[in-house]
């Protein structure tokens, strides 16, 4: 087991890049097989899922687009409690099969506030593919279509996901060591 610093915060080796790979391929390969002749548009949300937006779409065989949006809500391991839009949609999303990409659904929150924006212009179809669900520290009801991985409540590091603006690459994910994340 690894331990790094990031700032003043000690993270222990959790999920290696060689397994988030196989997963994320394993994702695809199911997204390949749902969307086939759908040209599905996903949307992924920044920062956070830049990296697994990018592993996934390149393990995608089908006719699909991607667009990305940025919201932002964390400040250091704790969310604000507020949701930020710092760059909105540019794309036409009616009638479209719609799959939202984010790298962690922690309390809910960001999904909860984002996805009556998108509902509103009335896709075709709606789902979420995440990298990486908290269970027990999300308190806002999202029914998660694809998840990657179930985690414990810790705050995570790695694999695009920051601590105060660091940690984003590298290449696997770290847990703090200690103490829940909200
Ligand atoms: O379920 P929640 O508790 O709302 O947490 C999930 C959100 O937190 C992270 O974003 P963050 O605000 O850290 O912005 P970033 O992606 O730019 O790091 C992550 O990318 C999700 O969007
Ligand atoms: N980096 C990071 N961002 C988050 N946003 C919500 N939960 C988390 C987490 O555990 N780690």
């Amino acid at each position: 087991m690894s331990v790094i610093t990031v700032h003043d915060k000690s993270f222990v080796s959790y999920l290696p890049e060689s397994l988030i790979l196989e997963k994320i391929k394993a994702l695809a390969d199911e997204l390949n097989r749902d969307y086939a002749g759908k040209k599905p548009l996903f949307i992924a949300i920044l920062n956070g899922s830049f990296m697994f937006a990018s592993d996934l779409f390149k393990e995608l065989h089908i006719d699909a687009e991607i667009c990305f949006i940025k919201l932002a809500s964390y400040k250091g391991t704790k969310s604000t409690g507020h949701v930020i839009t710092a760059i909105g949609l540019d794309t036409d999303i009616t009638d479209r099969h719609v799959v939202i990409l984010e790298d962690i659904i922690d309390t809910g929150k960001t999904m909860n506030e984002f996805l009556p924006q998108i509902r509103n212009q009335q896709p075709a179809s709606l789902k979420i593919a995440v990298l990486l669900h908290k269970p027990d520290a999300t308190v806002f009801p999202i029914q998660i279509d694809y998840c990657c991985f179930s985690i414990p409540n810790k705050f995570v590091v790695g694999y695009g996901l920051d601590y105060d603006g660091l940690g984003r690459n590298i290449r696997e994910l770290y847990q703090l060591e200690t103490g829940p994340s909200v």
